[in-house]
């Protein structure tokens, strides 16, 4: 795993294109996003390039007005003397330029060109995000994933880096004198492969381990589905809620993409039915596709769940992009059918406390179920929780049933999952009022008259 040996802060600049139809609240809030990625990295982004555009430039990105520009900060930045082009650029002395970042999925060669012109490297959006995921991951499923993700994103950079490189450059590309330019990309194009097949089987042992273990865990708590899953935009708050409603130690940390595999703990205190919380991977704009498609798999959790929560930072001006984006990740993971409640967290972080209470007052109008909290405040976390345990209640129904005495092994079972209204012990076993999810009730009779109501009347009759 990659350790921080580099402490020393980094500096970095960036550059967006704004085109016409995305508008200036939506260009901004992306770009103060970029910046938040762009520390998790340990970048500081000391300034900004912006540029209207009707398209990206096909070659480079941005326009060779605003390259040269870029070119010049960068230079000035490395008190270039030898350089008698180096411009004097105000505030650009105090620190040295090594990065600049992207707003934007950028083409391998119109990375490549950027480069050339603006004289630092060179990172896209979407190049930041994987480098986060791949620093965050932990377990071995989403270190592979993650993995999968980056090698789907750097195969084609590879390409065009030893294209651009050709025979004389190859020491550009770092690859040492190893036959033509021509085979080594195909040598790495087969490397490449070979590694996405090998990572994909490890990820396909895993997850049917994984399948094993979830299918034992819920027989184990022989509730079927009584799961809530805690889903939406990173940095909302999903594992501090985790944790309150939990009382569970998972990392909470300010900083994007903190939680990359999901975790599942019981709900705190206890209710019946027992309900299980999972915490999950944080969403965001623009997910590069390759992490899509790989999360799907450390998502799975939040479809067996029987209700999502979704997490939302009600102190972020952006929110509703970021709650637009969170259900529209949802919705390609196919989670549209599982009942979802809006969960406006935050509220506390909203200013003072009138303008807490009018704006927790205009989302209760805008968003009629939802609920307005603040993770920090007990009172909101136990409300939440009753919030939770009422919704797996109302789906409850009772039944009588008779536990005979040859059967009371089922009694830990029963008194886990159900709630027990009456107990009368009687000469045969103990007649139980219950009130329960039907699929339980409907197992729990089927244990206790396996097969046939034939058997049933046995018990009468013996
Ligand atoms: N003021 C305030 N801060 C909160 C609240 N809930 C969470 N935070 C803070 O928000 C930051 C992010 O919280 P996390 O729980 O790690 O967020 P997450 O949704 O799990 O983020 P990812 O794992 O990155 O997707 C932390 O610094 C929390 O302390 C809240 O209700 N009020
Ligand atoms: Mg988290």
């Amino acid at each position: 795993m990659q350790t921080e040996v580099n402490e020393k802060p980094r500096y970095a600049i960036v550059a967006s294109v704004q085109l016409p139809e995305v508008g200036d609240v939506e260009f901004e809030s992306s770009l103060t996003e970029l910046a938040e990625l762009a520390k998790t990295l340990g970048f500081q982004v000391v300034q900004t390039f912006i540029q209207k555009r009707s398209g990206f430039d096909r070659t480079a990105y941005l326009g060779v007005g605003k390259r040269e520009e870029i070119s010049h900060f960068v230079r000035a930045s490395r008190h270039d003397d030898d350089d008698e082009d180096a411009p004097h650029v105000p505030n650009s002395s105090a620190v040295e330029i090594d990065m600049l970042l992207v707003d934007h999925e950028i083409s391998p060669s119109q990375a490549r060109n950027l480069e050339l012109a603006v004289g630092c490297e060179v990172m896209d959006r979407t190049m930041v995000i994987l480098e986060i995921f791949h620093r965050n991951a932990r377990s071995r499923a989403a270190r592979a994933q993650v993995e999968i993700a980056r090698l789907g994103y750097m195969a084609p950079r590879l390409r065009e880096a030893a294209k651009l490189a050709g025979p004389q450059g190859r020491q550009r590309s770092g690859t040492g004198g190893r036959g033509a330019g021509e085979s080594h990309t195909e040598l790495d194009r087969r490397k490449v492969r070979d590694r996405i097949a090998e990572l994909q089987r490890e990820i396909s042992a895993m997850e049917l381990e994984r399948k094993t273990q979830r299918a034992r865990r819920l027989e184990r708590q022989g509730q079927g589905l009584a799961g809530v899953s805690l889903v939406g935009y990173t940095n909302a708050g999903k594992s501090t809620l985790m944790r309150a409603l939990t009382g569970s130690e998972v990392l909470v940390a300010n900083k994007l993409f903190a939680t990359l595999d999901t975790t599942v703990r019981v709900l705190h205190p206890e209710s019946v039915p027992r309900v299980l919380v999972s915490d999950t991977v944080g969403f965001i704009k623009n997910l590069p596709h390759g992490l899509v498609a790989s999360f799907k798999s450390t998502l799975e959790e939040a479809l067996d769940a029987a209700l999502l929560l979704h997490v939302i930072d009600a102190s972020d001006p952006g929110f509703l992009r970021q709650l637009a984006v969170t259900d529209e990740v949802l919705s390609e993971i196919g989670a549209d059918e599982v009942p979802r409640i809006r969960v406006f967290n935050k509220i506390d972080h909203v200013g003072s406390k009138a303008e807490q209470e009018a704006w927790a007052a205009e989302l209760r109008e805008r968003y009629p179920d939802c609920v307005v909290m603040s993770a920090r405040r007990p009172e909101d976390v136990a409300q939440l929780h009753a919030t939770i345990v009422a919704f797996f209640r109302q789906e409850l129904v009772e039944e009588t049933l008779l536990l005979p005495w040859s059967a009371q092994q089922l009694r830990g079972e029963i008194y886990a999952s159900c709630q027990v209204l009456e107990e009368r012990p009687e000469e045969e076993g103990s007649w139980l009022r219950l009130r329960g999810e039907p699929e339980q009730l409907r197992r729990l009779n089927a244990l206790l008259n396996p097969g046939s109501q034939g058997r049933e009347k046995e018990y009468w009759e013996r």
